[in-house]
C-alpha cells in the first residue's frame, strides 16, 4: 500500500531500520549501537531487578516461603494497568508525531477494526482467542525486547533472518514457557479464568495441554530453540559483546520466568523490562530527550490521553460482563483478555503495518 500501512514482518526480521524506513543489513554503524548513557543505565537497572527478584523468589522457594495468589494477582493488575498500560498509548504518540492527518486517521481506524476483530473471535471462540492472547504477547515481548537491543547494545551476532526470527522467539517464548514447564496446571487455572470471561469451561477440553506429554514437548522445542539462538550467535558473532549481552539477558529472562510466578512475572516484566528499557530506547536516538525527567515528562504528557481512553474502554468492558470475576485472580484473566485485544492491533497496526516507522523504530 502506498498509505505507508503495509506489511513490513519480514522487513522488520532482515535487520533494524535506519533513517530513512529502510532496513540496514551485516554490521550496524556505531551510532546506531552507540544509545546513551541513560539508556545504557536503564538496561543496567533491569537487570538488577530482574536478577534480584530472581534470586529473592529461589531463596523464598528453598524456604517454602509463598507469595499468596492474591497479591501476587493485584501486583499484575496494578502494575499493568498503570505503567504498561500507559507507556503502551504513549508508543502510538511517538510513533505518530508528526505524520500526517491521514496516515493518523487510517492508523486509528485499521486500530478500532482489529479491536474489534480480536474481540469478536474471543466471543466466538474463547481458546482460539486465547490461542491470540498468547500468541500476540509473546509477539510483542520478542520484537519489543530486540529493537532495545538493536538501539542500545547491536546485533551484530544475528546475521541472518532466521537467527533475528529464533531471537525473537526465544525473547518472546521465555515470557510464556519455563512458567508453563514450572506450573502448568497454574497456567490452566489463569487460562481458564481468561476464557471463562466468553464462555464458561471452554477449556476443559483442552486440558491435555497442560498435561505431559505436551508440556515436555514445548519445553523441550523452547530448550532447544535456546540453545540454538544461543550457539548460533555465539558462532557468528565470535563471542563479541553483544551476543554476550544477548545471552546474559536470554538466560536471564529464562531464570526469572522459571522462578517468579507466572502472573506475577508478567506483571513485572511488561513495566519494568518492556517499558522501562523501550522508554530508554527513545533516548538513544538522535531526536530524543537526553535526561530522566525530560523522558519521564514527554511519556507522562503523551501517554495520558490514551490511558484513559484505554481505562474508559476495559472499565465499560468489565461493566458489561456477563459473570463479573469474584477473585483478583479472575480479574486477571479479565485484564489479560482485554490488554489482548489491544495488543493485537498495537503489534499488527503499530509495528508491523506501518513499512516507515513503526513503535519499536530506532
Ligand atoms: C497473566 C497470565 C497469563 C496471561 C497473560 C497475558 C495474556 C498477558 C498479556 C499481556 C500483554 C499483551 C501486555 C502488553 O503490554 C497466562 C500466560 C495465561 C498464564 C500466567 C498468567
Amino acid at each position: 500500500m502506498s498509505t505507508g500501512l503495509g506489511s513490513s514482518v519480514r522487513t522488520w526480521l532482515a535487520g533494524p531500520p535506519s533513517d530513512d524506513g529502510e532496513v540496514e543489513r551485516g554490521e550496524q554503524s556505531d551510532e546506531l549501537v552507540a544509545g546513551t548513557a541513560l539508556a545504557r543505565r536503564a538496561v543496567l537497572g533491569s537487570w538488577v531487578v530482574f536478577a534480584g527478584l530472581t534470586v529473592a523468589f529461589a531463596a523464598f522457594a528453598a524456604a517454602d516461603v509463598a507469595v499468596p495468589l492474591r497479591y501476587r494477582a493485584l501486583a499484575y493488575l496494578g502494575l499493568m494497568g498503570t505503567i504498561s498500560l500507559y507507556h503502551g498509548g504513549f508508543e502510538h504518540v511517538v510513533n505518530l508525531r508528526g505524520r500526517g492527518q491521514g496516515f493518523r486517521f487510517r492508523y486509528l481506524l485499521a486500530y478500532l477494526a482489529l479491536i474489534v476483530i480480536a474481540y469478536d473471535l474471543f466471543v466466538l471462540s474463547p481458546v482460539v482467542g486465547l490461542a491470540l492472547a498468547l500468541s500476540i504477547t509473546a509477539l510483542k515481548a520478542g520484537h519489543g525486547g530486540l529493537a532495545v537491543l538493536d538501539a542500545v547494545v547491536g546485533t551484530d551476532h544475528l546475521r541472518s533472518r532466521v537467527q533475528r526470527a529464533l531471537a525473537v522467539a526465544v525473547r518472546g517464548g521465555a515470557v510464556l514457557i519455563p512458567a508453563y514447564v514450572v506450573d502448568p496446571g497454574l497456567y490452566a487455572m489463569y487460562g481458564g479464568y481468561m476464557v471463562n470471561v466468553f464462555e464458561p469451561g471452554a477449556l476443559q477440553p483442552f486440558l491435555w495441554l497442560f498435561a505431559d506429554p505436551t508440556v515436555s514437548l514445548v519445553g523441550g522445542v523452547y530448550a532447544g530453540a535456546v540453545g540454538a539462538h544461543l550457539s548460533l550467535g555465539g558462532l557468528r558473532g565470535r563471542f563479541s559483546r553483544s551476543w554476550r549481552v544477548d545471552a546474559g539477558e536470554t538466560l536471564l529472562l529464562v531464570a526469572f520466568f522459571l522462578t517468579v510466578p507466572p502472573a506475577l512475572a508478567i506483571g513485572v516484566y511488561f513495566p519494568c523490562w518492556y517499558a522501562a528499557r523501550g522508554t530508554a530506547r527513545l533516548t538513544a536516538g538522535d531526536d530524543g530527550p537526553s535526561t530522566a525527567r525530560a523522558v519521564i515528562g514527554r511519556v507522562a504528557r503523551g501517554g495520558a490521553l490514551p490511558w484513559v481512553g484505554a481505562l474508559v474502554l476495559f472499565g465499560l468492558g468489565a461493566a458489561f460482563l456477563a459473570r463479573t470475576p469474584s477473585s483478583a485472580a479472575g480479574w486477571v484473566g479479565f485484564y489479560s483478555v482485554a490488554i489482548s485485544v489491544i495488543a493485537v492491533p498495537h503489534v499488527v497496526v503499530g509495528a508491523y503495518l506501518d513499512r516507515k516507522r513503526g513503535i519499536w523504530s530506532i
